[in-house]
């Protein structure tokens, strides 16, 4: 089975897979969005069904609650949970400082705040999500749609005013109509190439009347975990400054990956 994955797929898998290691018995575990914290949300449900680790999950949109329920998860809401004792979820792009770009799946809205309900916040990505300056990646604004093109106005305004290289916002598509997110509004997808400031252009943007929210997440994370296609995984946590390096092996059987340790 290991053989159909593409390496990038490897990748987002050994990374996932070593993330499930920080949870343990009895947390209130944030449950990110898109194919790589859906790997993670598969990797739980084995350790929930196999191995009886008893856990209530918080899902950040309603894609991972469906599979969190399938793979035999607990899913409670964020209000029955309150604060939580991990959340772990891809990025779009990460930054030397562990500053994030997210969005990409359109649930950065929840993902944000779930993740800064928690006591740690861990990134599973694959090795091409790192940058030097974030911005490459399309930074999604969740907007409501009441004016939403005066908002997008406003905002390519203030674009040229902060000289930003790129100054296009482009309302993101579900074929012939607007991506709607979880919470009933559309996301402006802002094509910036370089992000200088990034924590100013976090906070202009969220003053912004309109704007409910964007995909900056500065000073959030904790801990990225980076899958390589071979199998190796690199462990960077910010508050302790380590770098920890190991690897998952690919093997052909029911578990796909055997942990070989150090
Ligand atoms: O922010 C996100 C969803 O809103 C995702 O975490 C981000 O888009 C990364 O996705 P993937 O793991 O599929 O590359």
């Amino acid at each position: 089975m290991s053989g159909d994955l593409s390496p990038i797929d490897k990748a987002k898998f050994v990374a996932a897979k070593r993330s499930v290691d920080y949870v343990e018995d009895g947390m209130r575990v944030g449950l990110g969005t898109g194919s790589t914290a859906a790997w993670m949300v598969r990797c739980l449900g084995e350790l929930v069904r196999e191995e009886g680790l008893k856990i209530k999950g918080v899902p950040t949109s309603t894609r991972t609650a469906e599979l969190a329920r399938e793979v035999g998860i607990e899913v409670v809401s964020l209000d029955e949970a309150r604060w939580l004792d991990v959340t772990i979820d891809g990025a779009d792009e990460f930054d030397g400082n562990l500053n994030l770009i997210k969005g990409g799946g359109g649930a950065l809205l929840q993902e944000k705040i779930v993740a800064t309900a928690s006591d740690q916040m861990i990134v599973i990505a694959d090795v091409g999500k790192e940058v030097e300056t974030l911005g490459n990646f399309p930074l999604p604004v969740e907007v409501i749609p009441f004016g939403w093109q005066t908002t997008k106005s406003l905002i390519e305004e203030m674009l040229v005013s902060m000289d930003v290289l790129g100054r296009d916002a482009t309302l993101r598509m579900n074929g012939e109509r607007p991506f709607v997110t979880d919470e009933g509004n559309y996301i402006l997808d802002l094509h910036l190439g370089r992000i200088g400031n990034a924590n100013q252009m976090a906070m202009v943007l969220n003053q912004m009347p309109g704007v409910v929210e964007n995909g900056l997440f500065i000073d959030i994370c904790d801990v990225v975990i980076l899958g390589y296609g071979d199998g190796r995984v690199e462990t960077r946590d910010i508050n302790e400054g380590t770098v920890q390096e190991d690897r998952l092996d690919f093997v052909e059987s029911d578990n796909l990956f055997t942990d070989l340790g150090d």
